[in-house]
């Protein structure tokens, strides 16, 4: 928080601070919303209060944040300690909103030490959704009439600090925006604002060529476009929520992502309009898919088989990635246990309708790999690339041409973070 704090402090143009949960905080909430023993729950909220009181002690002034920290510890802790209670999923979002609603009343304080006019707002005031509790979805239109009436101003007095992640639906029921949604609430309260700029100031120092912790060659991309951005984030580069870029995409607002750790360190633009486009520009990995194959003699020459299957999929809200047909089946990939997932019960009543007039297999522990780049889709030399480094490897499914951007492949998770090594190597090495 300090080193966030001199950032805001070496730019006075900064006016409205996002704020996540503190590291490990989310994860604490989301354990006592799955626990159903209170005894469970009341160690999960000990290790909240225990980061709250940590983040506390290093401040001059304590008197303020205690008392409201406080407030916000004793109504979480009444949540916890229900009895025999399952919770309802909009008190499930009223739980997880806490590690934002703490960390902004600390952050607040954290800047009033360094002399910055500073005031914490409840973004449920502006940050209007609808009920999907677990992944609203904002409401672009009243999210900006609602800025401008409450928070435009107080831009002039002071810089706002303001909750990531958490909104309110029409009720004033808490909701949030998905997991890692705090870039997303940042990039849309820009968009209501018209900003000039969005950070997100995270742990890396910018986007790389891929995860860095998957290999030590990746390197900082330092300006990227909106679209190959876009692809990075829905294909599994944590670093930014999928949904960022959509506002920043219609405002054509420049999004910066540098490390709060080494802001001197630089970072990485993302812009409509970059000086260059390599035909590589980066690899995504996201772990977990699951691939699901329908097999019908059906099929054969007969209209509507896909409507029929995608019917299902979307009255069971299944979201689907990648997709390939042959003459008699259909396979599909699934995101199972990342941002774009639907709970498992709901894949499961959409494929026991789906095995009512088709063969269904299931193949799950499967990795997705991405390779980001531009025309990809006319390059001839991208597949021939691919399978020469690849050889040895079983790829599952692959879906070339649809994009420019992409090329995506599925292997076993076991192999997938080789794959990534490999396929980076052919591809960045200088
Ligand atoms: N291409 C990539 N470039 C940079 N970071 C990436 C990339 N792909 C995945 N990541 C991961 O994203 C992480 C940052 O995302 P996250 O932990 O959600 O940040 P924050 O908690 O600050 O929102 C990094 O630590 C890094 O491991
Ligand atoms: N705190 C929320 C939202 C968020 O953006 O988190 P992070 O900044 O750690 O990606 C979460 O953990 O999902």
């Amino acid at each position: 928080m300090s080193r966030c704090a001199d950032i805001v402090l070496s730019q006075p143009a900064i006016r409205v601070v996002v704020v996540s949960a503190c590291t490990g905080v989310t994860n604490l909430l989301v354990d006592i919303t799955q626990f159903s023993s209170v005894d469970a729950r009341l160690s999960a909220y000990s290790g909240i209060e225990n980061i709250t009181f940590a983040v506390i002690a290093k401040l001059k002034q304590t008197d303020g944040v205690m008392a409201s920290t406080q407030a916000l510890l004793q109504r979480l802790k009444h949540l916890v300690e229900q009895h025999d209670h399952v919770y309802s999923a909009a008190e499930k979002d009223e739980i997880v909103s806490f590690g934002e609603r703490l960390s902004s009343v600390l952050f607040s304080q954290v800047l009033l030490e360094r002399n910055i006019a500073a005031c914490c707002f409840d973004v449920r005031q502006v940050m209007r959704t609808d009920s999907h509790f677990g992944k609203a979805e904002p409401n672009i239109k009243a999210i900006k009439v609602l800025c401008l009436e409450k928070l435009t101003p107080l831009l002039a007095e002071s810089v706002v600090v303001t909750q990531g992640f958490v909104g309110a639906n029409e009720l004033d029921q808490t909701t949030t925006l998905g997991r890692g949604g705090s870039d997303y609430s940042a990039a849309l309260l820009a968009e209501a604002l018209a900003a000039d700029v969005v950070q997100i100031w995270t742990d890396v120092v910018g986007i790389f060529t891929t995860d860095p912790r998957l290999t030590e060659h990746a390197r900082c991309i330092k300006e990227i476009s909106f679209d190959e951005a876009a692809e990075m984030a829905t294909f599994g580069a944590r670093v930014i929520h999928p949904a960022t870029l959509l506002p920043a995409i219609r405002q054509n607002i420049a999004v910066f992502v540098g490390s709060s750790r080494e802001p001197e360190s630089g970072g990485t633009w993302i812009a409509k309009e970059v000086a260059e486009r390599p035909a590589y520009r980066a690899i995504a990995l996201r772990k977990s898919q699951t691939l699901i194959t329908l097999k019908s003699p059906e099929m054969l020459h007969a209209a509507g088989f896909l409507t029929r299957v995608f019917d299902i999929l979307s009255r069971h809200e299944i979201s689907i990635d990648l997709v390939t047909t042959s003459e008699i089946s259909v396979a599909l990939t699934l995101d199972q246990g990342g941002m774009t997932t639907a709970f498992s019960s709901d894949i499961d009543l959409a494929l026991f309708e789906l095995e009512k007039f088709c063969d269904v297999t299931v193949e799950r522990g499967l990795s997705l790999v991405a390779v980001i780049g531009n025309h990809l889709h006319s390059n001839q030399g991208v597949t021939g690339e691919l399978f020469n480094t690849l050889e040895r490897i079983n790829m599952r499914l692959i879906c070339h041409g649809a994009s420019k951007h992409n090329l995506c492949f599925l292997v076993q998770d076991t192999e997938a973070v080789d794959v990534v090594k490999q396929l980076h190597q052919s591809l960045f090495a200088a």
